[in-house]
């Protein structure tokens, strides 16, 4: 599928950590929601938590369980809670086919990253997610990147992350079209805990866009 194939552009909320946040999330019209399971993040959740959100999440809203370089058993042990993994860290092809399940892979845009190459090595991902690189910070650092960066015809879908906002998705969405946009710093009201005010607002200026 084209990452700017002209169809509604989903939204991901990521970073959920209460119950309440999740129903709020789904009331916006948040497609996917993620939880942090990886245990340096503010917004880390462990599986028996996961366990609790997952059970809120009614049907047709993806969970996503996010993990930096984890092992295969970190991950089995969470996957009966999940329906996608977003492997955030430097998993490489092999070890994202040998979770065995869907994923899709997180590359932060570092100086000279080939993104066509990339696409090339995960092209059993279901989809880039493209995010701010800051050395030493795997993800969730609030932060754009340049989006004029993004080759227009990447064969995989296209999941814009990365200091995204009510204020600025609009814009991003215009220009780059991605299948999908990620937020969570963006949507908080501090780390872990979502606005719904701001979740409502997001979710809106996509709308409006596409
Ligand atoms: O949220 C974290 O703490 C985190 C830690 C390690 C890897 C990834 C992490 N978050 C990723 C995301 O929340 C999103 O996929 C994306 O990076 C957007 O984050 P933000 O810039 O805050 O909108």
């Amino acid at each position: 599928m084209s990452a700017r194939a002209s169809q509604r552009t989903r939204i991901k909320i990521c970073g959920l950590t209460r119950e309440q946040d999740i129903r709020d999330a789904v009331a916006a019209g948040a497609d996917a929601l993620g939880f942090v399971l990886w245990p340096g993040s503010k917004r880390a959740v462990d599986v028996a938590r996961l366990a609790e959100l997952a059970a809120c999440v009614p049907a047709f809203v993806t969970r996503v369980g996010l993990f930096v370089d984890a092992s295969a058993e970190e991950i089995a042990a969470a996957a009966p809670h999940l329906d996608l993994l977003q492997l955030h860290g430097n998993e490489t092809p092999e070890q994202c086919r040998a979770a065995g399940r869907p994923y899709i892979k997180a590359l932060r845009m570092r100086d000279g990253i080939d993104l066509d190459a990339e696409a090339a090595r995960y092209h059993d991902a279901r989809g880039l997610l493209l995010d701010a690189y800051r050395p030493g910070v795997p993800g969730g650092t609030g932060e754009t990147f340049d989006w004029s960066r993004i080759p227009a015809d990447l064969p995989l879908p296209v999941i814009l992350a990365g200091g995204l906002e009510s204020g600025n998705v609009a814009a991003a969405v215009a220009q780059v079209a991605p299948y999908a946009v990620d937020v969570s710093g963006g949507v908080e009201a501090a780390p872990g805990e979502k606005s719904a005010e701001r979740m409502q607002a997001f979710c809106q200026a996509v709308r409006q866009q596409r």
